[in-house]
């Protein structure tokens, strides 16, 4: 990197980290290790050296703290204890929303949160809608991003009454005859992503997206987009994509400013250059990352790619823009 002009900007990413203060457990599946406690000295190791190389912002993508606070009702206490090890960086920290903060939080208390992080973008972005958590913003000139709400058609986080609720339950019904519909439909292939821990996104937000696309087309700008949720099935296990993920891939594909889709939810991670050249990036989870490795990411963005300098799991990568 030391030969290269310097780069134009540099954001840190971290995705899953699901803090809890219990003892370490396992997956669902049994097959990882999942380390509660140790998740925020891992946090702590990606703050402190993000300021030594000063980052301008973070992507924090999804899953913040784990579900199972929400039984010991310690949501509050968990939260409190990683915004504060994300305050102790100057950066500003962009929050996406996962499975986990609706299973400690209604959409309402996220709102109010310090999980929304919508006002950090800077004077004129606002949230899509009052009830989609997706927004953008210029971290740079020549530069975008996009935080996109992956639970907005979902079954989690929506009121039971509510249209968008009914309308998810339709539709996993019609894909998974589980009695427990987080239980993955039993034939393999694509069809495991309807599950009810996924979700996807409407067609307001579909819409928004695209108009937000064709400005950046217009200015030339290169774009980076990011929700919990995969939306390639060849950057994921397909039990972690989004329901519509074939929707969202026709409105990237159909702008040459996105360079780049950014997402957690798999802890295994994935990576996959789909054939327009944009960058799937599936992030390796904090919680199943053993206390002496790490997971984080530091992306130095520069005029014609950007570098990710991966710690512990993550890889280092060369993203050339397409
Ligand atoms: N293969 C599976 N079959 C049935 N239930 C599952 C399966 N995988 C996960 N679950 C359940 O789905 C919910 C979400 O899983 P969780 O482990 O919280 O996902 P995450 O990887 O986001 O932490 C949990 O209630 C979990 O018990």
């Amino acid at each position: 990197m030391e030969d290269r002009v310097p780069p134009v900007f540099v954001f840190g990413i971290i995705a899953d980290i699901q803090y809890a203060d219990i003892e370490d457990g396992l997956n669902y599946l049994r097959t990882r290790k999942r380390f509660y406690r140790n998740s925020l000295q891992l946090l702590r190791n990606a703050t402190r050296r993000w300021e030594e190389q000063r980052v301008r912002c973070v992507l924090q993508l999804g899953d913040i703290i784990d579900g199972f606070n929400k039984s010991s009702s310690a949501s509050e206490q968990a939260l409190h204890t990683v915004i504060g090890e994300f305050d102790k960086s100057l950066a500003d920290v962009h929050h996406v929303w996962g499975n986990h903060e609706f299973y400690n939080f209604c959409r309402e208390t996220l709102l109010a949160s310090p999980l929304n992080s919508a006002a950090k973008a800077g004077s004129g972005s606002d949230l899509l809608a009052n009830d989609i958590y997706a927004y953008e913003f210029s971290p740079a000139p020549g530069f975008r991003f996009v935080l996109l709400d992956a639970y907005d058609i979902s079954m989690i986080g929506r009121d039971e009454s509510s249209e968008k609720h009914k309308r998810s339950l339709k539709l996993l019904q019609e894909h998974n005859r589980n009695a427990d519909l987080n239980q993955p439909p039993v034939f393999d292939g694509l069809e495991q992503r309807f599950v009810k821990f996924n979700g996807g996104f409407g067609q307001e937000q579909l819409l928004w997206l695209d108009e937000v696309l064709t400005l950046a087309d217009q200015k030339q700008e290169r774009v980076t987009v990011c929700s919990h949720l995969p939306v390639h099935p060849y950057a994921t296990d397909p039990i972690c994509l989004a329901w519509n993920y074939d929707a969202m891939q026709s409105v990237l594909r159909s702008h040459k400013s996105v360079v780049c889709f950014m997402a957690g939810h798999d802890h295994d991670g994935g990576y996959y250059m789909d054939e327009s050249g944009v960058h799937h990036i599936t992030l390796e989870g904090v919680i199943e990352t053993r206390p002496d490795s790490n997971a984080f990411g530091t992306v130095y963005v520069y005029e014609d790619q950007m570098v990710l300098k991966g710690n512990g799991r993550i890889s280092d990568m060369v993203l050339k823009y397409p």
